[in-house]
């Protein structure tokens, strides 16, 4: 029997698509998923979020010309010549605290005391601060000239009315809530957190710390997931091991919904006899399932499921594979969520130390790290291509991108790295 066009049958006899590229399957993924609703909150709980908006000032910063010195508030004019050899003596009309509007006029000839924050009053140009001055009340006796402007804080000069202050998509830090708070903007629209459920499927699976019976392993991909997506600013539910049996993995997934805005599975998406993933999710007819041409993380998943058609993402089980994939496509999928750019990591140019191998027709992701300490960045492979080397995993900070055409990379040339968490001591 002869396979379709564009794709061949399988041994079960369903249709597999021809391999992707990264790109094709990453917009695929994209499209897929889309910033969440924004949510107002007030400051105090929109603090660590994302700006969903521009925020515009309603106010000018300062909202009045002020004084930014303790002292005495004159015209320029007066006191053109004060020196100490020649010091000038003005007469104080009364004093302007910081929280008023002020009562007086500058005339030419006199002065105000003004406090540091207090309105300049008006006709005065410049604040002489107390220190070039005796400090008196009813009188004072200036020793040194200010220039026009001096120590007056203008309308506007940091922020003008109708300005926008914060960009869309701006992590709200201590400064950006404070600028907030300053404007006079008690809540903000935020980006809310994705919800993230993640689960690890496999009848292979132990939780860790529990006993290995022969042929099990410990779960690492669902707290590594977990991990990942708390990294990416998401909120993660660890589901835990799912194992091979189509009830309960439906009922899983089928149980986790109501609280999740993107779910991520690991594992059973490969050729294998219980690969219970693909075969029950590829039934629903709403999940796709691609090989993907890179390596790590050949094989993919992406579709929807449930009443609210929740985004779905199945990750090769291979932990390596499971982590590229991430890096891959689930965060820069989050990111859109969070409606945060760029969605993906920074790529920089650096010297590969060692040569390296790459399979033909797949982009590569090999694990490494960089240093970037020197006059150009170098980057030392970590282990070899193997899919289960988390040993290795847990040593990189950084993934060289090997091309599809190259199936060999010298030592001493330049390659793409993709830029990891750094968490060295
Ligand atoms: N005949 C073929 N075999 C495989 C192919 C293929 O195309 N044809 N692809 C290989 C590639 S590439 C990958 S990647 C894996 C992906 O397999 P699955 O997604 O189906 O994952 P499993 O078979 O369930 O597990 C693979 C491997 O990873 C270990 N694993 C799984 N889950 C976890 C976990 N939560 N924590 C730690 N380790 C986990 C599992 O024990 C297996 O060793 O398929 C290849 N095979
Ligand atoms: O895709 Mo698998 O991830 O090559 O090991």
């Amino acid at each position: 029997m002869s396979a379709p066009q564009g794709g061949q049958l399988w041994a079960s006899g369903r249709r597999q698509h021809d391999p992707v590229s990264v790109e094709e399957h990453l917009e695929r993924v994209l499209r897929g998923v889309a910033p969440l609703a924004p949510l107002d909150l007030v400051l105090a709980e929109a603090h660590g979020r994302l700006l969903a908006e521009d925020v515009v000032s309603a106010t000018a910063l300062p909202p009045f010309d002020n004084s930014s010195m303790d002292g005495y508030a004159v015209r320029v004019e007066d006191v053109a010549g004060a020196s100490e050899s020649t010091p000038v003596t003005l007469p104080v009309v009364g004093d302007v605290p910081a929280g008023t509007a002020s009562p007086y006029t500058v005339q030419p000839g006199f002065t105000a005391r003004v406090m540091t924050g207090a309105p300049l009053p008006p006709g005065a140009e410049a604040v002489v601060p107390v220190e070039w001055t005796d400090g008196g009340v009813a009188a004072v006796v200036v020793r040194r000239a200010p220039e026009p402007g001096q120590y007056v804080r203008r309308r506007g000069e940091d922020v003008a009315e109708g300005e926008t202050v914060l960009r869309a998509g701006t992590r709200i830090g201590p400064p950006q809530v404070g600028l907030l708070a300053a404007v006079g903007r008690p809540r903000v629209p935020v980006r809310p957190r994705p919800r993230v459920v993640v689960m690890s499927t496999g009848s292979e699976l132990v939780e860790p710390g529990q006993p290995l019976a022969p042929g099990q392993i410990s779960d690492s991909n669902s707290f590594m997931l977990t991990a990942a997506v708390r990294e990416a600013g998401c909120i993660a539910y660890n589901v835990g091991i799912v194992p091979d049996e189509r009830r309960v993995l439906l009922d899983a997934i089928e149980d986790q919904l109501i609280r999740a805005d993107l779910v991520i599975t690991t594992g059973g998406v490969s050729a294998g006899a219980y690969d219970m993933v693909k075969d029950v999710l590829s039934r629903l007819g709403t999940v796709r399932f691609d090989r993907v041409r890179m390596q790590p993380g050949m094989p993919q998943g992406f579709g929807v499921v449930g009443p609210d058609s929740t985004p779905i993402i199945t990750l090769p089980g291979n932990p390596v594979s499971a982590f590229v994939s991430f890096e891959v496509f689930v965060r820069p999928a989050l990111r859109r969520m969070l409606g945060v750019e760029p969605l993906q990591r920074p790529l920089v140019r650096a010297v590969l130390t060692e040569g390296l191998r790459s399979p033909a027709g797949k982009r590569q992701y090999a694990r490494a790290r960089l240093d970037a300490s020197g006059p150009r960045p170098r980057v030392a492979p970590v282990g070899g291509p193997g899919s289960h080397l988390v040993g290795d995993l847990a040593l990189s900070d950084a993934l060289v991108v090997v091309p599809e055409d190259v199936t060999e990379v010298p030592a001493g040339a330049e390659v793409d790295v993709m830029v990891l968490e750094r968490r060295r001591a």
